[in-house]
């Protein structure tokens, strides 16, 4: 994958006109995944992603026991729950969701499943959630990141349990979405600094309730899951909005417009943060309908932000930041040096090498627009630098993308997509 030569990212040339479908989302599509795994009877997806982590998530239900089929297109996908089981190996590629919510469902397994990923993803934070489960009583192979192994007997006791999920928190979710199916259902309290994602929680919360488990989330930073069945459901998946970033905010640098269908009225997704955040920087946004409409000038300004709760919007907003006409400082997003690469690092390397400056803080970063001129983007197996690298590649000639096919991981066909739009110019 990463041995074909850089991808050389178109530049625009006219104001766009373009609208852009976008595919499901990825935390969406996992979590019903994973909730049609636990249900009493068969469900089924529609409109789910068909990206890397997806039919990751999809191949290791399928590992523990489940069965997940394509239904009238690829992106519908039938589930019929089994009883889980081992031994098993689960691939988890580069996939945070794979790797922090599959462990307590392989947990209600009889048996050894054994869990890796990419190089990569042997780095990613993981100790809170085999710490979480060790402590509800259920054997995991000692050693704090993959890979490890987890040996259910057939159920999980439950209970209470404190976590530190500082790092992620998919610590959280990962613990609260199979906890229906624990004997004494979860209390769980997280313990550290502060809670990065609460939307992704939030998303988790109201993806089980609608499956009708009891959740309980009034105190916060306590949550309580009761011992009960999972629904099946037929669901449909939500466009990603945080992959719809990337072509809204080609409006701001191209200008012209940039419409995204099916932009949901009421979502828990971060991003939905994504319209209020480019308007800040210039865009006009509108919605009619369900179709979001960006509009840029082609002038970006500097934005200050604390990007805490939707850290994963950031190398789109550090790419605008960039090209911008005053400076952006991007606060409260340490936890993205855990991401898919040390995030913070990379964005600052990357705009560094073009001639930019961005400057890593304790927290987040400085970006002061300076002059940007040709040269490779390296992507770091992360699929939203190879998008950020695209935004900048738009107003800078000559900017030449490694392995843009990471992109994979959430957004097959980005390159395609991404003409396309360009295709749409007046
Ligand atoms: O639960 C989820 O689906 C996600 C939670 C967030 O993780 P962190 O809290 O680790 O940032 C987010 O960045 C990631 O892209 C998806
Ligand atoms: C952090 C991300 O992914 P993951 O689900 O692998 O954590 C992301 O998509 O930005």
């Amino acid at each position: 994958m990463t041995d074909s030569a850089p991808w050389p990212a178109p530049t625009s040339a006219a104001p766009l006109a373009a609208t852009v479908e976008v595919p499901g989302s990825k935390s969406l599509t996992n979590r019903f995944l994973v909730l049609a795994a636990l249900a009493e009877a068969p469900g089924t997806l529609r409109g789910a992603l068909r990206g890397r982590d997806t039919d990751l998530m999809a191949d290791a239900l399928r590992a523990l026991g489940t069965t997940i089929t394509e239904g009238d297109r690829p992106s519908t996908w039938e589930v019929v729950p089994g009883v889980f089981r081992g031994p098993a190996r689960v691939e988890c590629g580069l996939a945070g969701t794979v790797m922090r919510f599959v462990p307590a469902v392989a947990a209600l397994a009889d048996g050894p499943v054994h869990f890796d990923g990419d190089p990569g993803a042997r780095l990613r934070p993981m100790a809170p959630v085999l710490e979480a489960l060790r402590a509800l009583g259920v054997r995991v192979s000692d050693g704090a990141s993959l890979p490890f192994t987890v040996t259910g007997h057939g159920s999980v006791r439950g209970g209470t349990v404190d976590v530190d999920a500082s790092a992620s928190s998919q610590f959280v979710s990962g613990l609260l979405l199979a906890a229906a199916r624990f004997d004494q259902g979860l209390t769980l309290r997280h313990v550290g600094p502060s809670l990065p994602s609460l939307p992704h929680i939030e998303m988790t919360v109201e993806v089980l309730r609608a499956a009708g488990v009891v959740v309980d989330d009034s105190r916060p930073g306590i949550w309580r899951v009761e011992h009960g069945p999972v629904r099946a459901r037929d669901v449909r998946v939500e466009p990603d909005l945080s992959n719809a970033a990337p072509f809204l905010g080609a409006a701001l640098v191209g200008g012209g417009t940039v419409r995204v269908p099916g932009w949901p009225e009421q979502t828990t997704q971060p991003g939905r943060l994504v319209p209020g955040l480019l308007e800040r920087m210039g865009a006009s946004v509108s919605v009619a309908g369900d179709v979001l409409s960006v509009t840029g000038s082609g002038e970006i300004h500097g934005i200050d932000v604390d990007l805490h709760a939707a850290g994963e919007l950031t190398p789109t907003i550090a790419a605008l930041a960039a090209l911008a006409d005053s400076p952006s400082r991007l606060r409260g997003i340490a936890h993205l040096r855990g991401h898919e690469t040390d995030r913070l690092h990379a964005l600052a390397t990357e705009i560094t090498r073009l001639g930019g400056r961005c400057e890593q803080t304790s927290d987040g970063l400085v970006i002061t627009p300076r002059p940007l001129h040709a040269g490779t983007w390296e992507t770091y197996h992360d699929h939203r630098m190879a998008t950020a690298g695209a935004l900048i590649g738009l107003r800078v000639p000559g900017v030449a993308v490694v392995d843009v096919a990471t992109t994979a991981k959430t957004l097959p066909g980005f390159t395609g997509m991404w003409d396309a739009m360009l295709g749409g110019q007046r």
